[in-house]
């Protein structure tokens, strides 16, 4: 049988999402059952089926298949995709509140991994009903019994009701599905209510605008009805509604209750058509939203700036455009005196930044210095007012702060238990509060602490990962803010402060800044004519100084003889290479050095999705 969408009894509709650590084989059963139920057939399958996306992006069309639709036994499955990382755990919560069940999978040769219980608590505070599977039981290091063991533990069920199966030879899968047929609850829901429908995802599309991925709650929406987004009261018609499978497809009945799909307004700014929204009727509206709609708040901030500085236009255009797909990107133009115009960016976290990064230059062809990334700040002055610094340069300096305030989080990392030294060492070194320690199985550990989000932003990943051989795996969640002894460290060449290299530490680690950003610009500017200090402060007090020794470079020193063209030749030269300087006062500043002393290795897991 194969249903209508628009007519399907919501007791034959299961909508369910996969959740999984990073590579644990979410895209490859997600394969299978695109093969098994007959959406893609043998010939048109192909790997990661659902990924397509990647390419499409990078010619420009972004419709992500964000909930495919799958016949399967008489019934419907809604497969619902989430991101799957911190930065976007406020969207991956969203799309889970458009399920009813989730498919936790858990590679049989890794076991648990941090982003496994992110996921299961958001998957069990959104009361979804949980089922446990291992997955790449193929693999000749897989240890089902053990990780059976140690997943029953953590959800609390028997061993023996932990599926197991493997994405790639598809054993188990079909026995999967008829597990979420079985087990998974159907959508409830009131036919003959006003409309309701939660925004899961929205995308920007080049040719149709945005496509927004819906999931109705209540009632129906149809084609060409004026539809309300209650969170900004905009109302818009929809030019076209349908649901995935595995290719949009237009639905001619509409969307009933508990269906899932995705519809297109017209609307060019995924802004007017945001994650978390309640679409209803702007003829017969529905009273009240669904649950909690929130902005995402940005947590992470940093200056990007062209190195070219005549990039700036193309800067700006390349953000604009970029958030007409991303409504969490924020965004004001900034000057620095030493880098120009640029502008200060707010990110979700570090992997949102680096993919920020990687597409203005990959997708706008442009080269970027961006300054090292900060949290935001609340700082109380003696006077009772309150700053919000989401910039070092905005600190204020002077002895009228009484109080400084820094975002927390609560972190988790996951590693074998031989590793609990080191790691407790790296948080210590951080400023970290250990929260608890639980034996997931005897040899494999939960370690939980209280971190400021700024002391995560550095290198925190990487470091984590060399110590203990790229075993551990590190979730965080924001946990509100505590006070802390913070200050405002200066860089000064030649007496002038640098405003790109001014960061916000804790006074223990003032002077360990201090010293290391002297050592590394001291390497990293050439000699000039004279001497040049430089020097880390702390308002007026310096902390460490190096010294760029003077040199005169004469460049004609070498031309004996009076040939003119040669001699003039070489000070063209000189005056090329003077263009790709910046001035400091009268000191003068190569690109490079700029981009090298701001380059942090931050850690994040590797993007994915
Ligand atoms: N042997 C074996 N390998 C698998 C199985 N499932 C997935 N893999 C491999 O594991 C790797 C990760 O699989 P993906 O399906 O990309 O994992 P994912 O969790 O979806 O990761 P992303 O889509 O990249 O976020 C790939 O190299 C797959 O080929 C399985 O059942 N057996």
């Amino acid at each position: 049988m194969r249903t209508q969408p628009g007519q399907t009894d919501p007791a034959l509709i299961r909508n369910f999402c996969i959740i999984a650590h990073i590579d644990h084989g979410k895209s490859t059963l997600a394969d299978r059952m695109l093969q098994i139920t007959g959406v893609v057939d043998d010939r048109s399958m192909r790997a990661q089926y659902l990924d397509r996306m990647d390419i499409e992006r990078e010619r420009g069309i972004t419709i992500k298949s964000q909930a495919v639709r799958l016949p399967y036994d008489g019934h419907v499955l809604n497969m619902i995709d989430t991101p799957g990382h911190v930065d976007f755990t406020y969207e991956v919560s969203r799309s889970l509140q458009a399920c009813e069940g989730a498919i936790l999978l858990v590679d049989a040769a890794q076991g648990i991994e941090a982003q496994t219980l992110a996921n299961l608590y958001l998957a069990m505070n959104a009361d979804l009903h949980i089922i446990p599977v291992l997955n790449k039981i193929d693999l000749p290091a897989a240890q089902p019994e053990k990780f059976a063991e140690e997943l029953a533990g953590l959800i609390g069920c028997d061993p023996s009701d932990v599926l197991r199966v493997s994405g790639k030879t598809g054993e188990g899968v079909r026995e999967l599905l008829d597990h979420v047929v079985r087990e998974v609850p159907a959508p409830v829901g009131r036919a003959d209510a006003a409309a309701r429908a939660l925004i899961f995802d929205s995308v920007y599309d080049t040719y149709r605008g945005v496509v927004t991925y819906v999931r109705v709650v209540d009632g129906h929406l149809g084609k060409r009805e004026r539809i309300l987004m209650m969170s900004t009261a905009a109302t818009h018609e929809t030019l076209e509604i349908g649901v995935i499978s595995p290719e949009p497809r237009p639905a001619e009945l509409g969307l009933g209750v508990g269906e899932v799909g995705y519809l297109i307004t017209g609307v060019k700014d995924v802004r007017q058509s945001r994650v978390g929204d309640t679409v209803t009727s702007a003829v017969k509206s529905a009273g009240e939203m669904l649950a909690g709609y929130e902005h995402p708040k940005p947590m992470v901030f940093s200056g990007l700036y062209p190195i070219d500085g005549d990039e700036y236009p193309e800067l700006r255009e390349a953000l604009d455009k970029l958030q007409l797909n991303d409504a969490a990107l924020v965004y004001e133009p900034e000057t620095s005196a030493a880098l120009g115009f640029g502008f200060r960016v707010g990110f979700l976290g570090l992997l949102h930044m680096e993919i920020v990064r990687e597409r203005l230059e990959r997708e706008f062809g442009l080269s970027l210095i961006s300054t090292a990334p900060n949290v935001i700040y609340r700082v109380i002055m003696e006077d009772g007012s309150e700053l919000t610094v989401t910039n070092p340069s905005e600190f204020p300096t002077g002895g009228k702060i009484a109080q400084v305030f820094e975002p927390v989080t609560k972190s988790t990392i996951l590693a074998p238990s031989e590793f609990i030294g080191a790691i407790m060492e790296i948080c210590q070194g951080r400023r970290g509060n250990l929260l608890g320690m639980d034996y997931l199985s005897e040899d494999r550990v939960e370690i939980r602490y209280t971190l400021p989000l700024g002391e995560i932003i550095f290198d925190f990943f990487d470091q984590l990962k060399s110590r203990t051989r790229g075993y551990a795996s590190l979730d965080y969640e924001p946990a509100g803010e505590q006070e802390a002894d913070l200050v405002k460290v200066d860089i000064l060449l030649q007496g002038e402060p640098v405003d790109a290299f001014s960061a916000i530490v804790h006074r223990e680690k003032a002077y360990a800044y201090g010293t290391e950003m002297a050592k590394k610009l001291r390497e990293l500017i050439p000699r000039q004519q004279f001497e040049v200090p430089i020097q880390a402060a702390i308002g007026a007090r310096v902390i460490a100084r190096e010294n760029i020794r003077a040199i005169r470079k004469d460049v004609l020193a070498k031309c004996y003889g009076g040939d003119i063209s040669r001699k003039r030749k070489l000070l063209e030269k000189q005056k090329e290479g003077k263009k790709r300087m910046k001035m400091v006062g009268r000191v003068e500043v190569p690109q490079e050095a700029f981009v090298a002393a701001l380059s942090t290795d931050s850690g994040s897991d590797k993007p994915k999705k």
